[in-house]
């Protein structure tokens, strides 16, 4: 057994009936950048890093017992990969008795960014909050100080509800009425018609967003006087599939019509700059084609019926590998110092740890996902990317930046009536 290996364990959502599979993708993306990272001489100094992974489903409990597995069984690991909002969130309750780092590479829940809870959890993923800012922006942009927010009641989404609500009270945005449902939002749609809400903000996985749609079609909730926003991570023709499965009485038609002309946002995940280098030496379409072989290799296809999970994420776990042997090479380097190096940390031994946080934390590179950096709660730092629903294709509307509140508009938009939407009844005085 070489003794200069540095292993992590790596959790990721394979197969399972809830959730995200996100694994599929993110898997083979980890281990490109495991073996990237490993054939570098300038990193790691001759160590080489291993990842011993496992399926958690996308289940926490599942994800719990992947964990005690890990840190039970030799080799001691130094660090925990992981997926999934739910398996992050008790992985991460948990590592922090074992001195143990944990990098979420695909998981989204505000809940997440809080120190108090998860003091060694740093994620590639943006949390969901990322969109408020972006939204924020684009109503001051058009000027509409009176929306509405429409959500589902899961736990994701009240958070981001309650950070949106925090943000639009911090400019001077009045959000008329706030509905939720659990599954059925006929009854919702119908409060909004009634508290005459002119721009939504929507909030809800992309099942309950078809229903959503069907609603906002019958109640004529769509068109030159609605503006609506919707999460752009969906799949793009979303709102004309499965609807016989799911039970939609709305046709696809009716569907389009409902859905023309919609707003979407949606955090980075693939460098913009396709041509860019970054620090692995690909641009990110260098590491899309590496990707999509390592994923035929591994049974998927990407033009067809077999399309992996967590594709668009995967960049985020390739990137996360990246973080960890930048973090352990730093941490090496101060180490050997004092004659230690990273063979020296235990489970109990916080001094270490703590020189593995500071490293993390001062993370700073260009990956396939952009720019890596995390906050002081460990959340990515991300741009977003505006696009609207026209003529059934998404068109992209701009990028905006948070940390530089920039936004790059490319005057793309258009609008059904021709103008843009009034958030208000507009009373015409007769002159
Ligand atoms: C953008 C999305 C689909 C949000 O959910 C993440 C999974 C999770 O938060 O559990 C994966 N990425």
């Amino acid at each position: 057994k070489r003794d200069d290996d540095l292993h992590i364990g790596g959790i990721f959502p394979m197969e399972g009936e809830g959730g995200w599979q996100g694994g599929q993708a993110c898997k083979p993306a980890a281990e490109l950048a495991l073996a990237d990272v490993n054939a570098r001489s300038d990193l790691l100094s001759g160590f080489k890093l291993l990842l011993h992974s496992n399926d958690s489903k996308c289940e926490p409990g599942l994800g719990a017992s992947v964990m005690y597995n890990l840190l039970y069984n030799p080799p001691q690991k130094l660090l925990l990969l992981a997926g999934c909002s739910t398996v992050c969130t008790t992985v991460a309750e948990a590592a922090k008795m074992w001195n143990l780092m944990v990098l979420c590479y695909g998981a989204s829940s505000p809940a997440l960014s809080d120190r108090a809870r998860f003091p060694t959890l740093f994620r590639t993923h943006p949390s969901a909050t990322v969109h408020n800012p972006t939204r924020i922006k684009l109503m001051q942009k058009f000027g509409w100080s009176r929306i509405a927010i429409l959500q589902q009641a899961e736990e994701v989404f009240i958070s981001t509800v309650e950070d949106l609500e925090a943000h639009c009270k911090k400019v001077g945005i009045e959000i008329v009425t706030r509905q939720s449902f659990l599954s059925d939002p006929s009854d919702a749609v119908r409060n909004l018609r009634r508290q005459d809400a002119r721009v939504i903000v929507g909030l809800f996985y992309v099942v309950a967003a078809r229903r959503v749609l069907c609603e906002v079609y019958k109640h004529k909730l769509y068109g030159k006087s609605y503006v609506w926003f919707f999460i752009g991570w969906y799949e793009d023709n979303w709102f004309e599939t499965n609807l016989e499965r799911e039970g939609l009485d709305c046709t696809a038609e009716q569907m389009r019509e409902a859905a023309e002309g919609h707003l979407t946002t949606e955090a980075l995940m693939w460098n913009q700059n396709a041509n860019q280098t970054t620090i692995s030496g690909m641009t990110s379409e260098d590491f899309r084609s590496r990707l999509n072989e390592a994923l035929r290799e591994a049974g998927y296809n990407i033009d067809g019926e077999r399309f992996p999970e967590g594709y668009q994420e995967a960049p985020l776990a390739y990137d996360a590998v990246w973080s960890v042997a930048l973090a352990f090479n730093k941490t090496m380097e101060k180490l050997e110092k004092n004659g230690l190096s990273l063979k020296n940390f235990t489970y109990t031994n916080k001094k270490i740890a703590d020189d593995i946080y500071e490293a993390i934390n001062s993370t700073s590179f260009l990956g396939v996902s952009g720019l890596v950096a995390f906050s002081s709660q460990g959340d990515r730092i991300a741009l977003t990317q505006i696009e609207q629903l026209t003529d059934n294709h998404y068109v992209k509307l701009g990028y905006y930046d948070t940390q530089a509140d920039n936004l790059t508009w490319l005057d793309r938009e258009r609008w059904v009536g021709g103008k843009v939407p009034p958030d208000r009844t507009v009373v015409v005085n007769e002159l």
